[in-house]
């Protein structure tokens, strides 16, 4: 994602972090150029409040973080946002566009896609149709049922080379034929965001990109991640290591059951007591230590194959 998918005027990362350098660190805090507003969104389930988020922007460009202790919602926040569940209440616009009652496919074709763990069915596929997979929502609506087969044709082989150059980017090219299953935990990850990025997003949700990861890969992943942001795109995600989120990430947004309590740099984040009050009392991991990876906490991090198993 080139120059094209850098903010208006060319400016790089560096400009967008220079922008965000007077945002004070707390909940709701307005953001100079937010590619994502959310106000109002409640999920519960039964008597349970899953998500109760009063408001939440996201600035354009950045590394965002979302944590927060297990069961603190933010896989529910996720779905939500993403068109993979319906809210009670609330409403988000994502570029200024409304996306209430969406389905995924369509946020996703508005830009804003999110990471999936692969499901059993995607692992018995080739990398490489994985790939293709991941581009049909493109295509499909414009072509499906077209009289002009060769244009259909020439939308496949595009498809195909743009697969083959995101490939190349994450170095998966010389597995195009392999079996998705037969991937190691860390390719498996390279491999679901390389799917994301053949919509073209200008928004990228990650799902716990780290689990699962040998930690011989784990730089490699942190440097395809800010790669991100570097082209221009916004990087939204969850996840449990805090080495990785304190690391990585130009802001951090944290829930615990359900609310955003606190936001703000790493630096103010380790700090805060409310944050630490949140995970010492879910005897989840310190944001404070900023070591030992919270990885411990969840409970849900084993190897990708368990998590797959697992859906
Ligand atoms: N489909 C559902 N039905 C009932 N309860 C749910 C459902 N999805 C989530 N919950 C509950 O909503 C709360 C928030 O869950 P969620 O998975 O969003 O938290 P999380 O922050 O992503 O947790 P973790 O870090 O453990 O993945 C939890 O109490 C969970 O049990």
């Amino acid at each position: 994602m080139s120059s094209d998918a850098m903010e208006p005027g060319g400016q790089g990362a560096g400009a967008v972090l220079d922008r965000m350098a007077g945002v004070e660190p707390r909940p709701g805090v307005a953001k100079p150029d937010p590619i994502l507003r959310a106000s109002g969104v409640r999920r519960s389930f039964g008597g349970l409040t899953a998500v109760d988020v009063e408001h939440l922007e996201v600035q354009r460009g950045t590394i965002t973080a979302l944590i927060g202790p297990n069961g603190a919602g933010k896989s529910t926040l996720f779905n939500l946002l993403t068109g993979f569940d319906r809210v009670d209440a609330g409403e988000w616009s994502f570029e200024g566009r409304r996306l209430n009652g969406m389905p995924g496919h369509k946020v996703a074709r508005n830009g804003m896609v999110r990471t999936f763990q692969l499901t059993k069915a995607l692992t018995r596929m080739t990398v490489l149709d994985n790939m293709l997979l991941a581009a049909q929502g493109q295509i499909g609506e414009r072509f499906f049922g077209s009289f002009l087969r060769w244009r259909w044709a020439e939308q496949e082989q595009a498809n195909v080379r743009r697969a083959m150059e995101l490939l190349e980017r994450f170095r998966l090219d010389t597995k195009k034929d392999d079996i998705a299953g037969s991937l190691s935990g860390g390719q498996r990850k390279l491999l679901e965001m390389a799917r994301s990025l053949m919509v073209n997003p200008s928004m990228v949700m990650l799902d716990e990109p780290m689990a699962g990861v040998n930690p011989a890969l784990v730089q490699s992943l942190l440097g395809h991640i800010t790669a991100l942001r570097d082209d221009g795109m916004t990087v939204l995600f969850v996840e449990h290591d805090m080495d990785v989120i304190m690391g990585i990430s130009d802001w951090i947004v944290v829930l615990a059951q359900g609310q955003v309590i606190a936001e703000g740099r790493p630096d103010d984040i380790r700090s805060n007591e409310q944050v630490i009050d949140a995970y010492l009392g879910a005897h989840h991991d310190d944001p404070g230590s900023g070591g030992d990876s919270a990885a411990g906490g969840s409970g849900d991090e084993g190897t990708a194959a368990g998590q797959e198993e697992g859906r």
